[in-house]
This record gives structure tokens, sequence and C-alpha cells, in this order.
């Protein structure tokens, strides 16, 4: 959510260290043909395709921001690290690609200083910010269409209707990162969806539609997220619609992937890229880790940092408890998420902001890069069957923005049919937090569980993956009895 003339105070740039420049592009482009490293200045490539590997102190599965950051925590207290990663690529949904010759995020990719974990990686490595262009116009639903605007017109309206809706949070989020800190106040709030919050404040038909887009256009729908999932973020952000609009403005400049580089480079960690794992064997003394090739790797504790809706696809032994394997099941992310990038051109083409009615193919357009040859645009998507590659499609979708725009070309990444990630971010349904949420935070034998799905701070974000790294880093070493 860019807003205009909403900028919070510019977080302090930090120029890149000629470290990390070298480390993250030049590890980066060297890794992928070889499919198995992570080639920086300190950690080891794998060799050879052993069916038997030698032990190690802990297997870290999924090399995400959570996987990264728990394997550089690990090998800092000296224990031996192997990490499996199932993809090509490290960094999990977090990936910087290219698309019209600009280098893009086609996941994760705003960070603040709102956010205390992921913003101690930017000051740790130096990564630049910069942020996208500012729009110069608003389009935001309304009961019967569309209203056009200034950003700040619409940003005011927003703010004015949205800030009620999280009423009470700072009492029953009194501690954001515990947030289980008044269990006895959320008891009656967690079962609350925000479909229920939005009736419960009887908004006019217009004043719903104009803050639907971005509760229930990004998350799927309103009914499947939870009032304290969105609470939470508010509380998270410092309690005023100023700081939860601000905290998606600055992105480092380097990209999402060359930061989970930068943190693995830190490790002494052992990376072995496309290696899905099938199985995670626990016999009460060591761990016995699977591939779907058939290797086998055997550690004195795991580390699962893969997203919570891919627990059920491995085979436990012994079984998860129903807490873990229902959760998976119901699925935590935004099933159907997509994310999509731009290049578009027309007559009346500006840099426009969007947000569409719940259920609408595009839920959110947001400006990226004004060029002499049309616009770079983001997109957002949680309509599972909406396909936006479809350029036709696309370009009728977004008419109601832009009159005449034209779409010259598209990169898409449905997030929900990628089989390594099974959903976008983390969005938490009505009653998790006070249900399941403790219970599959805590590990089972010698298994540790990781990731941003069940962070207890930014939850969904990159900050909740580091977050989720170090406390892994934490329950695996007291395992080892460290
Ligand atoms: C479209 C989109 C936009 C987003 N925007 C933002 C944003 O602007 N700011 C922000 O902070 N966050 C954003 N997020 C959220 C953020 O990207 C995630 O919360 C974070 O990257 C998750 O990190 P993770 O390490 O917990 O999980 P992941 O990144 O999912 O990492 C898990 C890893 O496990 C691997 N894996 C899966 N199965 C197996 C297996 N069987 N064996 C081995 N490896 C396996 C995966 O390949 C992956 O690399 C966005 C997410 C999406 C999808």
């Amino acid at each position: 959510m860019n807003a205009e003339e909403k900028l919070p105070t510019s977080p302090t740039a930090h120029a890149p260290s000629r470290r990390s420049v070298l480390t993250t592009a030049g590890a980066a482009a060297l890794a992928a043909p070889l499919g198995m490293t992570a080639l920086g200045s300190q950690a080891r490539a794998a060799s050879g395709t052993q069916a038997q590997a030698d032990a190690v102190d802990v297997i870290v599965i999924g090399a995400g921001i959570a996987g990264v950051t728990t394997a550089r925590e690990l090998t800092a207290k000296g224990l031996s690290t192997l990490v499996l990663e199932a993809r090509d690529r490290i960094g999990g949904r977090a990936w910087t690609s290219t698309f019209a010759g600009e280098q893009v995020e086609m996941g994760g990719t705003w960070v603040d200083q709102r956010q205390p974990n992921i913003w101690r990686e930017v000051q740790r490595y130096g990564w630049d910010l910069t942020s996208d262009i500012i729009p110069t116009r608003a389009v935001a639903p309304t009961a019967t269409g569309y209203l056009e605007s200034t950003p700040t017109d619409v940003y005011n309206q927003q703010s004015q209707l949205i800030t009620p809706l999280f009423d009470g949070s700072e009492q029953y989020f009194e501690r954001p990162y515990e947030p289980l800190f008044r269990e006895d106040l959320l008891a009656d709030l967690d079962p609350l969806s925000m479909r229920d919050r939005l009736d419960q404040m009887r908004y006019s038909p217009d004043e719903e539609a104009l803050i639907s887009g971005g509760i229930g256009g990004l998350t799927g729908s309103a009914s499947t997220i939870g009032l304290t999932t969105m609470a939470h973020w508010w509380a998270l952000s410092g309690w005023t619609f100023d700081d939860y609009a601000a905290t998606s403005t600055y992105r480092p400049v380097v990209g999402s992937t060359a930061m989970a580089q930068s943190i693995l480079d830190d490790s002494t960690a052992t990376l072995r890229l496309n290696s899905p794992v099938a199985s995670v064997a626990d016999n009460g003394t060591s761990v016995t880790v699977t591939t779907k090739s058939g290797e086998t790797h055997t550690a004195r504790a795991v580390v699962l940092a893969i997203p919570v809706n891919l627990w059920n696809s491995i085979d436990f032994a012994p079984s998860l408890p129903t807490e873990y394997t229902t959760l998976s099941t119901d699925g935590i992310g935004v099933r159907s998420s997509q994310k999509f990038i731009m290049h578009v051109r027309g007559a009346n083409l500006d840099a426009f902001y969007a947000e569409a009615a719940p259920g609408a193919p595009v839920a959110m357009v947001i400006p990226f890069k004004e060029r002499s040859d049309g616009n770079i645009m983001i997109g957002f998507s949680s309509n599972g069957s909406f396909d936006p590659s479809n350029r036709t499609r696309l370009q009728a979708e977004l008419q109601p923005f832009c009159e005449g725009i034209e779409v010259v070309a598209v990169k898409a990444q449905h997030w929900g049919n990628d089989p390594y990630s099974a959903g976008g971010w983390a969005v938490r349904r009505p009653g998790l937090l006070t249900g399941p949420f403790r219970a599959v935070q805590q590990p089972q034998g010698r298994v540790v569980f990781a990731g941003s799905d069940i962070a207890n701070g930014w939850a969904g974000f990159m900050d909740g993956a580091v977050e989720s790294g170090f406390t892994a880093s934490v329950q695996a070493s007291q395992i080892l009895g460290l």
C-alpha cells in the first residue's frame, strides 16, 4: 500500500558493503548451473551423489529465509549443518527474477523498520533501500462500481474507516510479539472472521466496498481471515493507519534472493539444491531424512523450514500429532495467491494504484516504474481460477482501472500451484491463534518446526521468517544439549 505523501521517516539507507555485493550477485550466478551449492565465502558445496552422507548435527529442510537464517545461527554455534532444498534455487517465497529488462520480485518484497527482525538483517548487511514510484491516481471499489480519486483522498477515507476496525487491539495485542500474552481477551475475539467484524461495524455498502479490496481481495475472502490476523498486523505496525500502510513501501535494492544468499553466505552450512525431502524418521537418538530420489542423511536434530501447507507432503515416523496435520490440511496461506508483473501502455496510462472488490480476478495493481515504452506494474490476485498470463483476459480486467490500457507482456507466479509453496503469504484463519498455533511451534522429538507461517510476530512476512529462524536454532541447540 503505497500512499502519496504518507511515507514514514526515511529509514537510514546503507550503501551495500563490498562484501555483500560480491557474495550475492556473484554467488547466485554461479550457483544455479551447479544445482547444489551456496558458494558463499564460507558455505560449502556438497559434492557427489552419495546415497548416504556423513551424519551432521542438524539438517535444515527448506532454504527460504527461515531456513537460511536457521543455518546461519546454527553454524555460528559451531554445529555442522546440512540444508536440503527442493528447488534449484534458494529463497522460497522470496524470489527475485527479471522481466522486461527489470529486476522484479515475484514474492516477498517490502521490508520496514517496524519489522525488527528483517530490519536487523538490513542493517547487518547494509542493504540499500528503494521505493516503487508513488501513484498519481487511485481507483477503489464502491458498491456500484469504482471511485477514482487522488491517492491522498482514498488513503484518508480508508484510514477513517479501517482504524475503528481494530479498536481495542492495544489491549488485546498489548505485546504484539507475544500474541497470546492477553489470551484472556482474545478468547472471544479470535473465533471472529474479518467478515464478522465488518458486520459488527455496520458500514454503508459504499464504505465497506472502499476497504474490502485490502481485506477480502488480497486475502481470498473476509470470511476466511481471522480478525486477529489483521489486528495483529495493525498492532505490529504501531496501531495507526499511517504505520500500517507504510510497512509496504521500501524494498532492498539487492533483491530478496540476494538477501537470502547473504544470510547463507554467512554460514558454513552445506546446501544441496534439487533435494525435495520425502520422509523424516526420528528414532529418539537421531533423525534420518530421505529425499525423493532416495538419498538418506542423518542428523541429531532436524529443522523443518517448509511452508505449513506442505507439512503433510512429508512422511513422518512417528506420525505428527493431529494439530500439525490438521493445520497443514486446513492451510495457513492464501492458497490461490498470485503475483504478476506487467508491461502496459496506452493513451490514458498513468501511475495508477487500484484495488478491486473481493473475488475480482485482479485484486490490486501497484505502479512499479514509468518508462518511455509504457509502465511496469505489479498485480496481485487471490482468485485461483484467473490466469493473469492470458494477456487478453488480463487486459479486459484492467479496463475499469485505466481505459484503453494495453498489456504488452506479463510474468505471473501462481504460488498456490507451486508444489514447493502450495500457497502465498500466511493468513491465519479464525480461531487458529488461540487454537493450534502454540502447539505447532513446539518441537516433536528431534524435529523442530520453523517458518514465517508460524512466527510470533510478522507471520506471513520475511520478518517472521527471520524471527522463526532464530527461534528454531535455539530449539535445535537445546535438543542437542547446548
Ligand atoms: C506474492 C507474495 C508477496 C509477498 N510480499 C511480501 C512482502 O512484501 N514483504 C514481506 O515481508 N513478505 C512478503 N511475502 C511473504 C514472504 O515472502 C514469506 O513470508 C517468506 O518469504 C516465507 O519464508 P519461509 O522461509 O518461512 O518459507 P518459504 O520461503 O516458503 O521457504 C520454504 C522453503 O522450503 C522448500 N521446500 C518445500 N518443500 C520442501 C521439501 N519437501 N524438501 C525440501 N525443501 C522444501 C521451498 O522450496 C522453500 O525454499 C510475500 C509472499 C508472497 C507469496
